[in-house]
């Protein structure tokens, strides 16, 4: 989403807010949510309740104090007291509630955030494909941010209602021209900040937003590839991009801050004229005696509190600029997600639909076209095939032939193209990549990746080890249960031969080895394909070693230009 298409404080804005904060109260934790917001109304209401009470009594006891009236003075302090003490539990009360339906809410927004993320593989989709700015920080900061500043707002914008027509009677009573002016000074001063202000301040804070993120990211990758930097001594290049990225931060930021000046001069004028302009209009009946001047304090008060819920806008300008950011940062993402989520499955432009994928207990394929995602490249045309079980094959060709996107083909992450797969279940299908994932968690997470929670005896998963040759690793680590950072403790062909374990563990039908032991000497290369023989384990390799051909029956020559060529392994010579 461009700058330019940032909306302002408008109608589109509010139908965007409703969309992403409907669906928490109509969940299945609706009755909570509404029995929190109910006692948070009613909370509120005590509070104005209170304010009344306060603003009533000041003026009571200063006008004793104008009369020396001490018997008066002190019966009225006496209630004052008795209004604090009830008043403030009523507070502390308020913004506890209303922090616990923030965090409910937010937990449940989280959920549904990531639920959409996970659904159809979206954190894949979505940053190796369609390619979303920082879907991280709009999960974890923008999700934050939209539900606490929600109830701050709502709160505010009714608060200030409650206190309008709390406060509207006295002020009424006291001066009926300093309704009328009120009403004329509030709807200038409002409009004035919606229109100039307002798009200005939250297009900034989208902007914002995102170059924070962008520059976190930017820190994050730099501490997750800190090896290769060092061993390149890109220290000068990375840290110049870094500057850059942050330099994109203090701009963008020095633009904030000077719409935020402007805005400032604007709203310290109108509020230090709301302490002065009640004084001025109502001076004349107090010193010609006809009102008390605790009533012109009172009227003051009255003033000052219906003004501030008249000009909620003006005075909360800023926050609900951002707010406003963060509004269309979340619509953004979640329209993306859901998008993804009701992806057409029909024709496109080039007449290739889509990929076709059915359950099946061998591996074919049938009239595959592969496409890159955006449809800009057709790596293979019309490809026909089986991998029979036991009869391992072996995809060749040059650098960018289009073997990896195959192997994404096979495991369904790509399905843009035409022909159909026909494929065992997930679990009887495990991918190796060359630079193999190794989650967080001790050694046993490792070899049991993804599916932590099967009871394996220790004995089991050591003897694993011992069959990938890694037979002290688990000693020299401190055990099974040894929590380290495992990509940078171990070389890369110990963790090629740790994932490989970890294949051998879930015992599949086939492997997808995406130069999978790239990084191991001929030796421990031919023992862990030794391995998977002896389980039954079918290969299917995308290797330059010239070795590991006898594994396998037959191999795909993919040149790169949508051609192919399927011959036996036996009698095949590299090119
Ligand atoms: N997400 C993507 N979007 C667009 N093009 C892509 C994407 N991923 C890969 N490609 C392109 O598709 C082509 C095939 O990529 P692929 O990774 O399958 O090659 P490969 O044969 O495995 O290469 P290598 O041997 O270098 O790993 C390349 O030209 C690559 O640039």
């Amino acid at each position: 989403m461009t700058t330019q298409e940032q909306p302002g404080f408008n109608a589109r804005l509010v139908r965007r807010f409703i969309t992403i904060a409907a669906p928490y109260f109509r969940s299945d934790e609706r009755w909570r949510a509404a029995g929190l917001l109910a006692l948070l109304v009613v909370l509120l209401l005590g509070q104005t309740g209170f304010n009344v009470m306060f603003n009533h009594e000041s003026g009571e006891f200063t006008s004793a104090l104008a009369a020396r009236d001490a018997d008066r003075f002190w019966s009225s302090i006496e209630r004052f007291t008795l209004i604090l003490i009830g008043g403030v539990p009523i507070y502390a009360a308020y913004y506890f509630v209303r922090d616990t339906l923030g965090l409910r809410w937010r937990q449940w927004l989280t959920q549904h955030f990531l639920d959409r993320y996970f659904a159809h593989r979206g954190y894949y989709r979505l940053n190796a494909i369609v390619g979303i700015d920082n879907p991280d920080q709009r999960i974890a900061d923008d999700v934050n941010a939209f539900t606490g500043q929600s109830l701050y707002f709502t709160m505010i914008v009714l608060g200030a209602l409650i206190e309008l027509i709390a406060f509207s009677g006295v002020l009424w009573s006291i001066s009926q021209t300093l309704v009328y002016f009120l009403i004329a000074y509030a709807l200038v001063s409002s409009f004035i900040a919606a229109t100039v202000f307002g798009p200005r301040l939250v297009a900034l804070n989208f902007a914002q937003l995102q170059r924070e993120a962008n520059f976190r990211f930017n820190l994050v990758r730099l501490r997750e590839n800190a090896e290769s930097i060092a061993f390149y001594g890109g220290d000068a290049r990375e840290m110049s991009t870094l500057r850059r990225v942050f330099d994109a931060v203090f701009r963008n930021y020095q633009r904030v801050l000077r719409w935020q000046f402007k805005l400032n001069l604007f709203q310290y004028a109108h509020k230090f004229l709301t302490i002065v302009l009640p004084s001025v209009i109502i001076a004349g009946d107090v010193l010609s005696g006809e009102l008390e001047v605790g009533r012109a304090i009172q009227a003051a008060g009255a003033f000052a509190a219906i003004l501030s819920a008249l000009t909620v806008i003006v005075e909360h300008f800023e926050a609900l600029s951002r707010f406003g950011a963060s509004i269309d940062r979340l619509y953004g993402f979640s329209d993306i997600l859901d998008q993804q989520a009701t992806l057409p499955a029909g024709e496109h432009d080039d007449g290739v639909g889509q990929i076709h994928t059915a359950p099946a207990a061998e591996l074919a394929i049938e009239q595959l076209t592969v496409l890159t995602p955006q449809r800009e490249h057709l790596l293979i045309r019309e490809l026909t095939l089986a991998v029979p079980p036991g009869q391992g094959l072996l995809i060749v060709g040059p650098s960018g032939g289009g073997k990896s996107s195959l192997l994404r083909v096979l495991a369904g992450l790509w399905n843009t193209g035409s022909g159909r797969v026909r494929r065992p279940a997930v679990g009887e299908m495990l991918f190796l990549p060359q630079h193999p994932y190794l989650p967080l968690g001790d050694l046993r997470c490792q070899l049991l990746y993804p599916h932590t929670e099967r009871e394996i005896s220790d004995a089991e998963l050591l003897l694993w080890l011992d069959r990938v040759n890694l037979p002290a690793l688990a000693e020299r680590v401190g055990g099974l249960g040894a929590e380290l950072d495992w990509a940078k403790v171990l070389s890369v062909g110990e963790q090629q031969r740790l994932a490989f374990a970890r294949a051998l563990l879930a015992k599949p039908r086939y492997v997808l080895l995406d130069e999978a032991t790239s990084a191991l000497d001929g030796v421990n290369e031919e023992l862990l394909y030794q391995q998977l023989a002896g389980l039954s384990i079918t290969p299917i390799s995308v290797s330059h070693h010239p070795a590991v051909l006898r594994y396998h029956r037959q191999v795909l020559d993919l040149p790169g230009d949508g051609s192919w060529t399927l011959q036996a392994a036996e009698g095949w010579c590299p090119g």
